[in-house]
């Protein structure tokens, strides 16, 4: 079975600095979640956005879904990004003049893949943007009245993970997404995500400082400046 994600021999260095991300191999499979970890500035955004196809200038090789990002051009890369990850990052990104369901529904807007997925698994991607919301355990009253400016920091949250869930892509990649949330919100947070992932057998690639997060995950990594795996 072809890897979500591959990554061979891969050195990675800011302009002018020494190289500060070396992993040897690294692979993913389709279901398999992965918990990074390590001391500030040791890299964890860095490989993230490598990964996302965000970021350039690598040495080695990464593949995502079987298709190496060196070889991509960045529109290719775009469309590699928004047709198979789903991002959750620690400041939401949520647009925050729009509804629940509009915030949770534009990965659909973006990927056609994804927007058939979503009417796949719920006849319409609206549909879908409230399954999932109601998954995560949103009352239902917020969707369609509040913009999600309206909302607490944690409302804002599940929000955003509905949004990265959307259209069942192959990898989800988060960044701190529990950092706003008190210890309870947190474990009942990460059920529900690893439950939501567990159906569509998606790849969890998630950075954390919280050390209680890695008892939800299989595979470690640890990065420490300059990391092997
Ligand atoms: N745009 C940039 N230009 C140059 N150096 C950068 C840039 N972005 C990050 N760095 C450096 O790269 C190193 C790794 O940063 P990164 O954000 O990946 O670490 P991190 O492990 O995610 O840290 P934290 O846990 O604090 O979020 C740091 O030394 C940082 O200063």
């Amino acid at each position: 079975m072809k890897p979500i994600i591959r990554i061979d021999n891969l050195r990675f260095a800011w302009p002018g600095q020494a190289p500060m991300l070396e992993i040897q191999q690294l692979q993913l499979q389709a279901g398999e979640h992965l918990f990074i970890q390590g001391p500030s500035g040791s890299g964890k955004s860095t490989l993230l956005n490598l990964i996302a196809g965000v970021l350039g200038g690598f040495e080695g090789e990464i593949s995502l879904a079987g298709q190496s990002l060196a070889s991509l051009s960045e529109r290719q890369r775009d469309r590699l990004r928004a047709d198979h990850i789903g991002i959750l990052f620690q400041q939401f990104n949520l647009l925050p003049y729009l509804n629940l369901i509009d915030n949770v529904s534009l990965p659909c807007t973006l990927s056609a893949p994804r927007r058939e997925a979503a009417i796949r698994r719920s006849d319409s991607v609206q549909a879908e943007a409230h399954r999932l919301l109601e998954r995560l355990q949103l009352p239902a009253e917020l969707f369609q009245r509040r913009t999600v400016a309206e909302l607490s920091i944690g409302q804002q949250q599940r929000v955003a993970a509905a949004r990265a869930l959307i259209g069942a892509p192959e990898l989800i990649i988060a960044d701190e997404p529990t950092s706003a949330l008190d210890g309870v919100s947190r474990d009942r947070f990460m059920q529900l995500l690893l439950e939501e992932l567990d159906q569509s057998n998606t790849t969890l690639l998630l950075v954390s400082h919280d050390p209680a997060l890695s008892e939800y995950f299989s595979r470690h990594l640890t990065l420490e400046g300059a990391s092997s795996c």
